[in-house]
C-alpha cells in the first residue's frame, strides 16, 4: 500500500495522517537533577493520564505547523508579496488543522516582520511590500486545537551574510529550551541566552556585530485561548525571580539584532486581541458594539489582524476599531521595531511542563 504524503501545496489535513487520532510527541526531555524522580512517580505519571487530551490536541498543531512551515520555507522566494506569503501560510493552516470555529483553527495572525522589525508586522490591505532577496524575514505564526496553542517562528533569509545572526539566536533560543524546567527561576534562563547570545558575531557590509539579545523582547506562558499567560521569559538577566511551574505551556522566543537591542512601537498596526477582562463600560458607539461582537464571534480572546476582519465581511471599521482599544476592550499589538538599518532575527518553540518531562511540541527536523 503506497504511504500517503503531504501535497504540494498542503491540502491533505493531518487527521488524515493519524488515523488512530493519536499524534506524535515532540521532542521529550528528561529534567534535570533533583527533578529526575518525575519520570517514574506514579502520582506523576497518573496526571499525565489525566492530561492526555490536552497534550494530544496540542501535538496536532504542532504536527500542522510542521507540515505548513515545511512547505513555506520551500515556497516563499524574493518577489513574492508579504500578502501572498501570509495567504500561504494561513490557507495551508486552516486546511491541515480543518478550521473550524473555536475548535480549531489559526491561533493570532502570521507575523512576518523583516530587517529592523522584530515582531508584530503582517500587512493590512492595500500594503505593496515585495519579499526582497536581502531581507531578514521573522515568520512566526499560530495553529490551535481546542485553544491549545502552538506558538512557533523562524527566521528566512537568501543571503548567507545573515548565517551567524541566525545561528546566534538558533543557539541562543535551544539554550532557553534546555535552561527551561519546573521550579526553574524565570531570570535565570535569561542570563544563559543572553551569554549564549552574546558570544557571537556576525559581519554584514564590512561592519563586524556583536549579537544583542533584545532585552525588551520576551518568551510567555500560554493558556487556553490566551497567547500571553502572566509569566515572561526574558532573554536577559533581570533577575526574575518568579519559577515556572508543573503544567505550564510557555513560548520560548529569542530575538537578535545588530541594531540597539531594545525595540519600540512603529508603523501602522495590524495585530489586535480582544482584552481578557472585558471594562465594565458599556460601548456605546453603534458601530463599535457591533464590531466587538464581531470579534467576539469570530476571535473570542485570539489575537486577530485586519486582513481576518476584512475576510469575515467587516469594512469601514477603523473608527469603531481605535474606539475599542481607546476603552480597552480591544489591545493593539504594533511593530517592534529596532534602528532602521538593524537586523533582527528570531527563534520560537513552544514547550509544555509535563509532571514526568518536558516536551518541545513544535521542534522538527527543520529547527
Ligand atoms: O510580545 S507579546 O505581545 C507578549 C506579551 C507578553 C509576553 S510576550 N506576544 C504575544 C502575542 C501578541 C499578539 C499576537 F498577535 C501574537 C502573540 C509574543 C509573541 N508575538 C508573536 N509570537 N509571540
Ligand atoms: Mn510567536
Ligand atoms: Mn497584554
Ligand atoms: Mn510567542
Amino acid at each position: 500500500k503506497k504511504k500517503k504524503v503531504q501535497t504540494e501545496p498542503p491540502t491533505i489535513p493531518v487527521s488524515v495522517f493519524f488515523p488512530s487520532k493519536t499524534y506524535p510527541e515532540g521532542e521529550v526531555c528528561e529534567y534535570k537533577d533533583d527533578n529526575l524522580w518525575r519520570t517514574t512517580d506514579e502520582e506523576k505519571r497518573a496526571l499525565e493520564r489525566q492530561n492526555y487530551d490536552i497534550y494530544n490536541d496540542a501535538r496536532r498543531a504542532s504536527e500542522v505547523h510542521r507540515q505548513v512551515r515545511s512547505y513555506a520555507r520551500k515556497n516563499i522566494k524574493p518577489g513574492m508579496t508579504m500578502t501572498e506569503i501570509c495567504e500561504m501560510i494561513e490557507n495551508g493552516t486552516r486546511t491541515l488543522v480543518e478550521a473550524n470555529g473555536f475548535d480549531s483553527g489559526i491561533a493570532f495572525p502570521t507575523g512576518c516582520s523583516l530587517n529592523h522589525c522584530a515582531a508584530h508586522y503582517t500587512p493590512n490591505a492595500g500594503d505593496k511590500i515585495v519579499l526582497q532577496y536581502g531581507d531578514v524575514c521573522k515568520i512566526d505564526f499560530g495553529v490551535h486545537v481546542n485553544g491549545r496553542i502552538i506558538d512557533s517562528a523562524f527566521t528566512l533569509t537568501f543571503d548567507p551574510v545573515y548565517d551567524n545572526l541566525l545561528a546566534a539566536v538558533k543557539d541562543a533560543t535551544n539554550t532557553g529550551i534546555r535552561e527551561a524546567g519546573i521550579d526553574v527561576r524565570l531570570g535565570e534562563i535569561g542570563a544563559a541566552i543572553q551569554e549564549v547570545m552574546e558570544s557571537y558575531e556576525v559581519e554584514i557590509g564590512g561592519k563586524t556585530f556583536q549579537v544583542k539579545p533584545i532585552r525588551n523582547l520576551t518568551g510567555h506562558s500560554i493558556e487556553q485561548y490566551k497567547i500571553h499567560g502572566t509569566k515572561a521569559v526574558p532573554i536577559v538577566n533581570n533577575g526574575d525571580p518568579t519559577k515556572m511551574e508543573e503544567g505550564e505551556f510557555f513560548a520560548i522566543e529569542t530575538f537578535g539584532s545588530t541594531g540597539r537591542g531594545i525595540v519600540r512601537y512603529d508603523m501602522e498596526t495590524s495585530h489586535y486581541a480582544r482584552a481578557y477582562d472585558i471594562p465594565k463600560i458599556p460601548i456605546r458607539l453603534p458601530r463599535a458594539k457591533a464590531l466587538f461582537d464581531t470579534i467576539n464571534r469570530e476571535f473570542g480572546t485570539l489575537p486577530f489582524c485586519r486582513r481576518y476582519l476584512d475576510r469575515v465581511g467587516e469594512d469601514k471599521y477603523l473608527l469603531a476599531l481605535k474606539s475599542l482599544c481607546d476603552s480597552g476592550h480591544v489591545e493593539g499589538y504594533p511593530p517592534l521595531v529596532d534602528v532602521k538599518g538593524s537586523y533582527t532575527a528570531q527563534y520560537e518553540h513552544t514547550l509544555i511542563l509535563r509532571p514526568t518531562r518536558k516536551e518541545v511540541l513544535s521542534r522538527g527536523d527543520d529547527y
